[in-house]
């Protein structure tokens, strides 16, 4: 019976670890295997589906890629998901393998945990829920090193009973994993390497299987075919928020923001992009992506922003029908002073 249910592989990671990427190589070298995707983005921009639109992949055309735009996929999931699922499942031609992207600051349990709703589980299977890690992030201390500000808060809030919201929700995603992909490894030596193994292992119980990547390229062969059933095990991998809620009291991502800003064409790009640059530290802002238009060239330039690590490249012409803008999204702590972000930005076109 479980064998002729179809696969389902769910791809999560904290904001930029390399999600995108990873699935836009998985599309490249699925050998055939006619995939359905469903993306999921934080932000009100959707750019990874643009980007893996793009990829012109024969076995996942552009009906084949779902956008899932009315917020955090864990907290739409009756909404959204199941819908979508639903229609999914209803078409006459059947994907082999679903896989899904969940957004940076999506927790996975509660997607999971929808593939026991009676109309999906007879139908699918979660295959394995994929982690992605940003090594690189995890060497410099990006999951453990606001200890302090944490400290500062409770102080000012006793009733806080949370770690930072960024290192809980890399923990929550690494405990759900089936497999963790330790990606960015061009961005670190092999001692920075064996302390980020150190540091994750230590933050999951389960221990899952770690394997290391570039540009997440990982054969197909691995990413789609762990054959776990992860649906069935998803109350061994419960999230902060449900160990300390048992009551079945619903999350939300209140500690995180997101707007997008819109400007005019940009006339010098590589100082538009140092001075992005110098925003994204002064405000310490974790994610910031989209296009711009580059004032006098025919192609557009994609600008993504993981940290203070910024790369910015020409990637494909603009077409007749869309029109020309420079939009970005960018995402942050609820406490990043998004006026001040806005303002800096808009004061650059
Ligand atoms: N140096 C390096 N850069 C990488 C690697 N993998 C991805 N990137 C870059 O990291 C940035 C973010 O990658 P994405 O694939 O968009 O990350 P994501 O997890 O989908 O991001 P969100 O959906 O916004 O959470 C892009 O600029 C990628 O080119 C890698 O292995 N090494």
């Amino acid at each position: 019976m479980n064998q002729q249910k179809i696969p389902a592989t769910v791809i999560t990671g904290f904001l930029g670890a390399g999600k995108t990427t990873m699935i836009r190589n998985l599309l490249t070298n699925a050998g055939g295997k006619k995939i359905a995707l469903i993306i999921n983005e934080f932000g009100d921009l959707g750019v990874d589906g643009d980007v893996l639109k793009g990829c012109g992949a024969e076995n996942c055309t552009e009906d084949d890629i779902i956008e899932l735009t009315n917020g955090c996929i864990c907290c739409t999931v009756a909404d959204d998901f199941i819908p979508t699922m639903t229609k999914l499942l209803e078409r006459e031609q059947r994907p082999d393998h679903i896989v899904i992207e969940t957004s940076g600051l999506a927790l996975p349990q509660p997607l999971v945990a929808a593939f026991n709703w009676p109309d999906i589980r007879t139908q699918v299977t979660v295959d394995g829920v994929i982690t992605v890690v940003d090594s690189a992030a995890v060497a410099a201390g990006r999951f453990a090193d606001d200890h302090d500000a944490v400290d500062a808060r409770r102080a000012e809030d006793e009733s806080l009973d949370h770690e930072s919201p960024i290192e809980e929700l890399f923990e929550d995603q690494l405990t759900c994993a089936d497999l963790i992909v330790l990606n960015k490894t061009d961005l670190i030596d092999a001692a920075g390497l064996i302390r980020v193994r150190d540091e994750v292992a230590s933050r999951t119980v389960r221990k899952p299987v770690m394997i290391e990547a570039r540009n997440g390229e990982v054969s197909a062969g691995i990413l789609l075919g762990l054959g776990i059933g992860t649906e069935d095990d998803v109350a061994n991998r419960k999230s902060h928020h449900e160990l300390e809620h048992e009551d079945g009291a619903p999350h939300d991502h209140d500690e995180f923001d997101s707007f997008v800003v819109e400007l005019g064409p940009i006339a010098d790009p590589a100082g538009f992009v140092e001075a992005l640059k110098g925003i994204i530290a002064a405000h310490d802002v974790l994610r910031l992506k989209g296009f711009v238009d580059v004032s006098g060239k025919p192609m557009r330039l994609q600008i993504q922003a993981v940290g203070s690590r910024i790369d910015h490249y020409f990637d494909r012409a603009w077409t007749p029908s869309e029109k020309r803008a420079t939009r970005l999204v960018v995402i942050g702590l609820h406490e990043m002073d998004q006026d001040a972000v806005r303002a800096a930005i808009e004061a650059l076109a």
